[in-house]
């Protein structure tokens, strides 16, 4: 026997890339449903060799369905997440909106999976900001051997992050830029993407820093460990799939560079190519497909007493999101609902 399953927003770039992972993975699905608004009411979607046609999530019936994976933004998963909960079925959900509830668990299976247990209390899952999740997974493993005090981020984000129209965007401006008399109207960034980066993802905060950079020291804390302090930078560059990140972390304890390489060798979700030579190392645009979060450059930074620098790229779709949340999914499978 397997599980009943909504995928909601499913013509988006993350609810696509969620029903192709559950199908790659071989998901134990007997039945599933796919959601969007009613603009796309019959849009057809592909889950393995299927074609499934997409239903209005207004007045879905909820009741009888074991889980819903959300990816619909924060202000429709405010509507329709409750419902769903409140029928039964137990929402995993990609917006913003629950991460930061005490009542509502932030997982990364790699990193917390143990707190998938405080689920009940709403019947809603959180996954973590798609910067979030893949520095998670490679802070971990360090943190364990050597405990982290602080880590400075800065983050290289792909326009996938900012959803379909980023990515228009992105190749809209591309070629007017080549060929000037393309029209093209700016929707989704404050400056021109192509060609550019832009230093601002989501909105600016009181002390000036942007909510992108908050979500990162926030959610860093609930999912690891809350003395971890963090400070970013999140940049918007013009890739099309694919976040990077700079790190610099700094420990209690010393840790050799050649130590901190055989840990994340082992280290679950994680894929070192650390070679010192040309192409020894991991770009956006070679992760997309993939499941794993990429590391390389890892080397001592000789300015502090107990620091290392690394490198760390995947696919924003995938670890950021989708995976992230079919692999939560997973995880409730495995050792709640236990009905695969
Ligand atoms: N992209 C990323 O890297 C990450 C994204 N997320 C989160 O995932 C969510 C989706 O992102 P993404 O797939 O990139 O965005 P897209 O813009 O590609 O897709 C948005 C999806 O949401 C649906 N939707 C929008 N409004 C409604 C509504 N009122 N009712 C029902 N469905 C609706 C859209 O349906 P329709 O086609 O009918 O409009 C579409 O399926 C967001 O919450 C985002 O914060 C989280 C982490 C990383
Ligand atoms: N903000 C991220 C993607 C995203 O949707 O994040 P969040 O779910 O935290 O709003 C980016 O632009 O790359």
């Amino acid at each position: 026997m397997g599980y009943r399953i909504v995928v909601a927003g499913a013509t988006g770039n993350v609810g696509r890339e969620m029903l192709n992972i559950l199908a790659e993975r071989g998901f134990p699905v007997d039945e599933i449903a796919v959601l969007a608004s009613r603009r796309s009411l019959g849009t057809e979607v592909s889950f393995g060799d299927k074609t499934l046609k997409t239903k209005d999530i207004e007045g879905f019936d909820f009741a009888g369905w074991d889980m819903a994976l959300f990816a619909i933004g924060s202000d429709a998963t405010k509507k329709y997440a409750p419902i769903a909960a409140a029928a039964g079925c137990v929402v995993i959900d990609n917006s913003s909106l629950y991460r930061y509830d005490p009542d509502v668990p932030l997982i990364v299976p790699e990193v917390n999976a143990d707190a998938i247990e405080g689920y009940a209390k709403k019947n809603i899952i959180a996954n973590p900001n798609c910067s979030t999740a893949q520095m998670v997974v490679a802070l971990k493993p360090l943190h364990d051997r050597a405990r982290i005090k602080r880590v400075v981020v800065s983050t290289y984000q792909s326009v996938s992050g900012s959803g379909k129209d980023g990515i228009d965007e992105l190749w809209d401006q591309t070629k007017a830029v080549y060929n000037p008399t393309d029209e093209y109207e700016r929707k989704v960034y404050p400056k021109q993407i192509a060609f550019n980066v832009i230093p601002h993802i989501d909105v600016f905060l009181e002390d000036g820093s942007t909510k992108e950079e908050w979500k990162m020291v926030a959610e860093t804390k609930k999912i690891v460990d809350p003395s971890i302090k963090v400070t970013a930078t999140c940049v918007r560059v013009p890739v099309f799939v694919g976040h990077s990140e700079a790190l610099n972390v700094e420990f209690e304890d010393f840790l050799d560079e050649d130590e901190a390489r055989d840990i994340l060798r082992e280290a679950p979700g994680v894929m070192v190519i650390d070679k010192r030579e040309d192409g020894g190392y991991v770009t956006p645009v070679e992760c997309v497909g993939d499941f794993a979060t990429f590391i390389s450059r890892i080397r001592q930074d000789s300015t502090i007493e107990n620091g290392l620098n690394l490198w760390c790229v995947s696919d924003n779709l995938r670890k950021g999101a989708a995976l992230n949340a079919v692999q939560i999914a997973e995880t409730l499978g495995n050792r709640v609902l236990k009905k695969g």
